[in-house]
């Protein structure tokens, strides 16, 4: 199937339909490449059951770090020397590190929402990224992106849509726009690396522990030069900028068309503050808020799918996949099945009830990812995403500009509404 166009308006509706007519496991042409598609909750429970030895993210992934000279990154390594790296990586990227500082988070994201007088308009998205990327820099680098942030943005743009997504052809990094946002990207790099080799931190940090392992011999492949050792450094500034700030981005966006929704979600947040700070417990309690993030993530996941290489030949569903196929991971075409999820194009926060559990039933809620590269910051993100929210929401009315006006999810290289989705600051509350 030469279905390009399909598949770029939207890819999960497309994918979803041709399961539905073809099962588990089919193919599809596209950016002149052709993939074999793992589909459903049988390829999920596959994948993550028997997946570990036949997928290679390699491929798909080195190319984006040796644009910044950083071959074996973390995400575009397998075998040993990923789990390796994933072990030095998991202590700072714990939703248990992110909420040590949880004054700081609050004082970050209530610093930003106080800059916006009543009446001011913003994209929810630039919104949500100044405070997402400050966040996870000082909480894991100790450091503020301040200014750089559009350096930041527009170097992961570029990189991710050339190397991964392969939607920008590769000309585009020759703009000198380009060039300068990439060079101060690696300058703060740079600037992170050298500060932490000179000082002291009472907790270990993500980038302390980057430069302790860089010394070791088994991490020579990984962080032994020091490109490698600033693009790992550099991880915390890009692992939320897509992520975390598009999925607060979408979970605004249902909570102003489902006001009685969002009226709980404002209680809850209340709640939250009513003793001062809201502690690691209640920011992970399980609650109306809550169930709003986990909805948002099935209806608007950022991940749609995950691509990788056949690592060996194997058989799924009856049908042989060679070694070096390009594989499709369609992780997500089980949240719109209506086996599971009835009216599964609603928004519907009652699906995480204890009486329905719907995205417990096997196979069925994947917003992560899958096998071994699932989301390494998966708890860390839920946690973020729900104290960014309940700070917001405790701080601000806000309402859509032109909300008549219909927004559209373009793919940049994550589903996004980009800068059009724009909100007005109506109250400040406290
Ligand atoms: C809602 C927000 C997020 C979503 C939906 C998400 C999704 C994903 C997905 C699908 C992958 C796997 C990509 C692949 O297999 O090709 C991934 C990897 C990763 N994510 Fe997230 N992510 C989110 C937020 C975060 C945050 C906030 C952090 C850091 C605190 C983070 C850290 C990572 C890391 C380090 C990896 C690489 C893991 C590896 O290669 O082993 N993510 N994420």
């Amino acid at each position: 199937m030469g279905n390009a166009l399909a598949m770029q308006q939207d890819l999960v509706a497309f994918l979803v339909k041709q399961y539905q007519q073809l099962g588990p496991i089919f193919r599809i042409r596209a950016l002149n490449q052709e993939f074999v598609i793992l589909a459903g909750p049988e390829a999920n429970i596959f994948v993550t059951q028997m997946g570990a030895d036949k997928f290679r993210s390699h491929e798909v992934w080195d190319g984006f770090g040796c644009e910044f000279g950083a071959q074996n990154s973390l995400i575009a390594i397998d075998g040993p020397a990923h789990s390796q790296m994933r072990k030095l990586m998991k202590p700072a990227y714990s939703v248990s590190n992110l909420l040590a500082d949880i004054p700081l988070l609050v004082d970050i994201a209530q610093t930003v929402v106080k800059r916006f007088q009543v009446g001011e308009e913003i994209p929810a998205l630039t919104l949500f990224r100044l405070i997402v990327t400050e966040q996870l820099g000082r909480a894991l680098a100790d450091h503020a992106p301040g200014t750089n942030l559009q350096s930041i943005i527009t170097t992961i743009r570029f990189g991710l849509n050339v190397h991964i997504s392969k939607q920008t052809p590769s000309f585009m990094l020759k703009l000198p726009s380009y060039k300068r946002a990439k060079k101060d990207y690696l300058a703060m790099g740079q600037e992170i690396v050298d500060k932490h080799r000179t000082t002291v931190r009472d907790r270990k940090d993500l980038v302390d522990n980057i430069l302790e392992a860089s010394q070791k011999p088994e991490f020579q492949d990984m962080l032994g030069s020091e490109e490698q050792i600033v693009f790992a450094s550099l991880g915390p500034f890009v692992a939320g900028l897509d992520t975390a700030a598009n999925e607060c981005t979408f979970l605004l966006y249902e909570l102003l068309k489902h006001p009685q929704v969002l009226e709980q979600c404002v209680e809850v947040a209340d709640q939250l503050f009513s003793e001062g700070l809201p502690t690691q417990e209640q920011i992970r309690a399980h609650n109306v808020l809550h169930d709003a993030m986990m909805e948002t993530l099935r209806l608007h996941s950022i991940a749609p799918v995950v691509t990788r290489t056949a690592a060996k030949d194997f058989t799924f569903a009856g049908h042989s996949v060679k070694e070096g196929q390009n594989v499709m991971l369609a992780t997500t075409v089980s949240h719109f099945l209506p086996k599971f999820y009835p009216d599964p194009y609603t928004f519907d926060i009652g699906r995480y009830s204890e009486e329905r559990k719907e995205h417990k039933q096997r196979g069925a809620y994947n917003p992560f990812g899958i096998g071994t590269h699932i989301c390494l910051g998966a708890g860390a993100a839920e946690a973020q995403i729900v104290l960014v929210m309940a700070t917001l929401l405790h701080l601000a009315r806000l309402e859509q500009v032109s909300p008549q006006s219909k927004l559209r999810v373009k793919n940049d290289p994550t589903p996004t509404f980009g800068t059009a989705f724009r909100v007005r600051f109506s109250e400040h509350r406290h």
